[in-house]
């Protein structure tokens, strides 16, 4: 059986067991590289970046986890490249736009970033450059060091009783807008997504559009990440609007402000002045607006600085290499860009649940599925859990197993492995519909503290045809081991585990002694044997079944029971045609899980 959805990844024969190749191509604080050298089992490569991205998808092969900060670029290509082993990447910082998240979706490749532990450095970054572009800092040191002395030059302007326009009112904006009033400034705020209580509560005006904000502030500050909607947000239309004494702040990413048209608006004497950490790309290509900008007299230019302070680069770096740690050795992340959080005590309480269902989703393909020229993809299923287990509100855990279950035995999914982070993706593009529901008193399984059903349902049509198409899968947990109770319409209590060959047949005096021994004649070891019946569930023969079947061979209404046999040696094509030829066996199904 192949890891479950959350195990951690099968180390590969190149390196002793367990041991996971950690990539970090930038400056990464030693904190943090000390956490991910304390376990034995790790090795980490700090080659002199940044690398680029042939450089990248070299060396990515190697690598468990790829840690990076803004200055990689991880593309898709570099992800597809690191397909086989690569399960995390991880950004020292808050910014994910350097990473192709969406590729890394799909590949089932967790982003994991570190949400705050730059924020302080980024806001005091902030304030650092709105005063330095309102006094001059910059101009007047490299005047002073050149040897000049201009005062009546550089005259500023004060920021107290001023007001700063902060754009997106999120971890860094809020900070900043708290400092700002701490300075005595007024702070008017946009951001689609804040809360007017929390504006209300942090001594802030919440205005509803950026249109609002523009003609009133004497300086401005982007927080907003750069997505679709935040490119080029501060653009000609908008800079125009601003008063000629206005001076603009970047500390959060390079694009927000349509770079032309600030430039434009500094030349042209719009605006007063910009403090800028960021670039559309960085370095500054040579001969590029960017460059222009940086080197421009009336910006404040700093390297992307924003975060990086003594403390930030320490806490940054902790929390990321945690993260990886406890993702290699099969925990969870706690800042997750791609996947859900789930805390630590609902992950403990899901692992068995987790095996059961992936086995369940694989025992479904290879006995309903594969084994009867069936398919999975394009099926409708419902999950249901039942007693304890419904009262759990994170299942995706479950769901993910289940798809992994359901597709990993006969797919080539390209060396993705199906886990939390892409289970919703893979299922789509395989047209499988999972309906999750919970059942929490009695329900159709009352037996057990927490069972699940797996029905598979016939899509389209009405209820009682889609009954009638109806494959039902149900199991449970005990202690560690997890058991299948019902397999169809046969009662059953059997571990769904090793090779076992599931047999429908008429159940007559004879069958079990005749498929022991063709199995023999073969070479194929029984190791263990469960009788299921239609109507109670066991272990032996005696305990088999009594169903109205189809009328036998000698005319008698037959009774139908499944026997599964836990099998060791090769069951070839030529052993799965006998059985199915012999005198009373309806069916065969070979399952491996
Ligand atoms: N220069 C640096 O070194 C540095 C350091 C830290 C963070 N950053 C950058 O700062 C930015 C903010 O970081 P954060 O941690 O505060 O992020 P955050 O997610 O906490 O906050 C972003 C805020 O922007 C708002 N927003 C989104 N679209 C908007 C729009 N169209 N108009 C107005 N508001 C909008 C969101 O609602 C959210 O409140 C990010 O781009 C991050 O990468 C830069
Ligand atoms: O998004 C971030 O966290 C900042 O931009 C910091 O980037 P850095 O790690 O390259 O300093």
């Amino acid at each position: 059986m192949a890891p479950s959805a959350l195990d951690p990844p099968t180390p590969t024969p190149a390196f002793p067991p367990a041991t996971y190749r950690i990539l970090v191509p930038e400056h990464l604080s030693p904190e943090g590289l000390a956490l991910l050298r304390a376990n034995p089992t790790f090795a980490v490569d700090t080659p002199p970046g940044p690398l680029s991205e042939a450089e990248l998808c070299a060396l990515i092969p190697a690598y468990h986890a790829l840690i990076v900060r803004s200055e990689t670029r991880v593309t898709a290509a570099v992800l597809a490249a690191g397909a086989a082993k690569l399960r995390v990447v991880a950004r020292a910082g808050v910014g994910v736009d350097n990473i192709d998240v969406a590729a890394a979706t799909r590949g089932g490749i967790v982003v994991v970033n570190s949400p705050s532990g730059n924020l302080v450095a980024a806001a005091e970054h902030t304030v650092a450059l709105l005063l330095a572009t309102a006094r001059h800092v910059g101009a007047a040191d490299a005047g002073v060091k050149a040897g000049r002395w201009e005062r009546a030059r550089l005259v500023g302007v004060e920021v107290g009783r001023k007001t700063l326009g902060v754009v997106g009112f999120g971890k860094v904006g809020m900070k900043v807008a708290r400092m700002a009033k701490g300075l005595g400034m007024r702070v008017v705020v946009v951001d689609p997504y804040a809360s007017k209580e929390v504006a209300a509560r942090a001594g802030v005006e919440l205005r509803a559009a950026l249109a609002d904000v523009l003609a009133e502030v004497d300086f401005l500050t982007v927080h907003t990440p750069l997505l679709a909607s935040t490119l080029g947000l501060l653009g000609e239309k908008e800079l125009r609007r601003m008063k000629k004494t206005a001076r603009v702040l970047n500390v959060a990413r390079g694009g927000v402000y349509d770079e032309a048209a600030l430039l434009k608006a500094l030349d042209e004497g719009w605006i007063a002045g910009a403090g800028l950490d960021v670039f559309t790309s960085e370095p500054p290509v040579e001969g590029s607006v960017a460059a222009r900008l940086a080197a421009h007299p009336k910006v404040v230019s700093t390297p992307h600085l924003g975060a990086s302070t003594v403390e930030a680069q320490e806490n940054v770096s902790m929390d990321v290499c945690a993260q990886v740690v406890e993702i290699l050795k099969g925990g969870l992340p706690t800042a997750a860009v791609n996947a859900p959080i789930i805390l630590p005590e609902e992950y403990r309480r899901l692992q068995p649940f987790v095996r059961l269902i992936e086995r369940m989703g694989s025992l479904y393909t290879q006995h309903f599925a594969s084994a009867r020229g069936g398919m999975v993809g394009g099926r409708r299923f419902e999950l249901v859990y039942h007693g304890e287990l419904a009262g759990m509100s994170n299942t995706r855990p479950l769901f993910a197993a289940l798809v992994k279950g359901l597709v990993s035995s006969i797919s080539d999914l390209g060396g993705r492995d199906v886990n939390i982070v892409n289970a919703t993706l893979i299922a789509k593009e395989r047209g499988i519909a999972i309906d999750e529901k919970h059942v929490r008193d009695g329900g159709a399984v009352p037996t057990y503290a927490s069972a699940v059903t797996l029905r598979s349902l016939s899509s389209g049509g009405d209820e009682a045809a889609s009954q009638a198409g109806e494959q039902v899968i149900e199991g449970y947990v005990s202690g560690n081991d997890v058991f299948i109770s019902k397999l169809d319409r046969f009662t059953a209590n059997f571990q769904p585990q090793g090779t076992l060959l599931v047999l429908h047949n008429y159940d007559e005096p004879g069958k079990i002694g005749n498929v022991g021994m063709l199995l023999g004649r073969h070479g194929v070891n029984i190791n263990s044997m469960h009788v299921a019946s239609a109507l109670y569930g066991g272990a032996t023969p005696a305990a088999a079944a009594i169903v109205d079947g189809p009328i036998a061979a000698n005319g008698r209404a037959a009774r139908e029971a499944l026997m599964i046999l836990g099998v060791a040696g090769e069951v070839t094509e030529d052993v799965l045609r006998e059985l199915e030829a012999a005198e009373g066996i309806l069916d065969v199904s070979l399952v491996r899980l």
